[in-house]
């Protein structure tokens, strides 16, 4: 569904994305692995188009959507949960949700909101919370969750279990296996932590300094090769 070719991406004289490529099937989750600094955001920042890449390719589910702007991939099915979480602080957890749902009907918008629910029931116990107020990992949470609400035919977390204490890490991977099973959404799941990672994978892509080093599928993965990769 989601194929990257050759991507090449510059922030001024520095080569910081050389001749990227990878895919990702509908009901996969395809694991993008490297230490810190080695492109990982900047790779997602240009699938989502807030950075342009300098060259080559990126289509959805066939289509060319190399030159479109963020919105018209969010449009097309693109969600994009960036580092950090960026969730409202200031809003609620509720109004933080609908944010999510902006562009749903009423009912069907009622129907999701449910089905998020089911998968993060923290989040209803705290609907009127402010957002700056929940945890980290509620936050991370709610991030995913408000993602979610929009339906997207693809999902990128820019490593969800980063500072999240070992509890919520694990919901939060019981939430990408239960998505996963589902069959109908594609995971891009930009890790550090390579446990979590494998787990949850069932492709992976090993980033080094800009270049994939290594790629392939779980069953396939040397895990001390790809180990020494994420060693600082
Ligand atoms: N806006 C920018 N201008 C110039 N250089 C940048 C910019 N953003 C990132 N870089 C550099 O590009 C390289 C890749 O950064 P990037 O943030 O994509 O790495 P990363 O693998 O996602 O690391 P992290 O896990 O720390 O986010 C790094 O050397 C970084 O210093």
């Amino acid at each position: 569904m989601l194929n990257v070719e050759q991507l090449n991406q510059y922030y001024g004289s520095s080569h910081t994305l050389r001749g990227i490529t990878l895919s990702l099937e509908k009901g996969k989750c395809l694991a993008l692995l490297g230490r810190n600094g080695v492109g990982k955001t900047t790779l997602l920042k240009c699938l989502m188009g807030v950075l342009p890449s300098a060259s080559g390719k990126v289509t959805l589910e066939g289509r060319d959507i190399t030159s479109l702007k963020p919105h018209q991939r969010a449009a097309l099915g693109i969600a994009y949960v960036p580092q950090g979480r960026e969730i409202f602080a200031r809003l609620s957890v509720e109004e933080n949700l609908l944010m999510g749902m902006a562009t749903k009907s009423g009912k069907k918008a009622l129907l999701i909101k449910d089905e998020v629910y089911e998968l993060f029931p923290v989040l209803k116990e705290m609907l009127h919370r402010r957002g700056g107020d929940l945890s980290g990992g509620q936050q991370q949470q709610l991030a995913i969750a408000r993602a979610l609400l929009a339906e997207p035919k693809l999902i990128i977390l820019d490593e969800p279990t980063e500072g999240i204490q070992p509890s919520i890490i694990k919901d939060i991977g019981r939430v990408i296996r239960l998505l996963r099973e589902r069959g109908n959404i594609g995971i891009l799941l930009c890790e550090q932590y390579f446990d979590f990672a494998r787990d949850l994978a069932d492709n992976f892509v090993v980033l080094s300094r800009g270049e994939v080093v290594a790629a392939g599928s779980q069953e396939s993965m040397d895990d001390e090769s790809v180990k020494r990769h994420l060693a600082v």
